[in-house]
């Protein structure tokens, strides 16, 4: 399956919390996520978590360390969109929500809301929360059915990768 579109997603962490948004509109809209969205032409994934953060949140990440990717494979349109995850534990200014992401709240690791987000979250979050690089892949027969899942954790971030190409 040719790989459609690319986005980013990011994970602020403070005190065996985590902070996510409620999303307002859009892709994913009613649920909670972390801050992220689509890489822009001429834009590095890195550049794109960073720019996302700030526009969602409000706040500069500092310390953004890119942790796993996830695949999608959407039979529905036969194209697989890729997800870059980054988890930040140093950032400047204060998180506030914004139009895209209110409320935000933090969440303690024990406390997520999973009956309340993505279908494939509590398959990979795991490994996010405990910041062991991934890859998982997820296929989806229609928007909320999924069909079969893989996940597999790495040594490094590059073999991590290799699901993203
Ligand atoms: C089955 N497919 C999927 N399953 C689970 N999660 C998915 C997803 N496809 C996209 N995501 C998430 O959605 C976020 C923002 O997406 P989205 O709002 O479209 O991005 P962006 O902010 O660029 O949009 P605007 O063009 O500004 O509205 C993005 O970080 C990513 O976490």
């Amino acid at each position: 399956m040719p790989v459609g579109k690319i986005f980013t997603l990011v994970f602020l962490k403070r005190n065996n919390s985590v902070l996510l948004g409620l999303k307002t509109r859009g892709l994913g809209e009613g649920l909670w996520n972390g801050f992220g969205g689509k890489v822009e032409e001429n834009e590095t994934v890195a550049n794109c978590a960073r720019r996302e953060v700030e526009e969602e949140c409000g706040v500069i990440a500092s310390d953004l360390k890119q942790i796993g990717v996830v695949r999608y494979d959407l039979d529905y349109d036969k194209s697989a969109d890729v997800v870059h995850i980054f988890t930040c534990s140093k950032f400047d200014g204060f998180e506030k929500p914004s139009e895209e992401m209110n409320p935000i709240k933090w969440y303690k690791y024990t406390d997520i809301p999973f009956e309340q987000m993505w279908p494939d979250a509590p398959k990979w979050y795991p490994f996010m929360l405990k910041d062991k690089y991934f890859s998982a892949r997820v296929i989806y027969t229609d928007k909320n059915t999924i069909k079969d899942s893989i996940i597999q954790e790495f040594g490094s971030l590059s073999n991590a990768l290799k699901l993203a190409q």
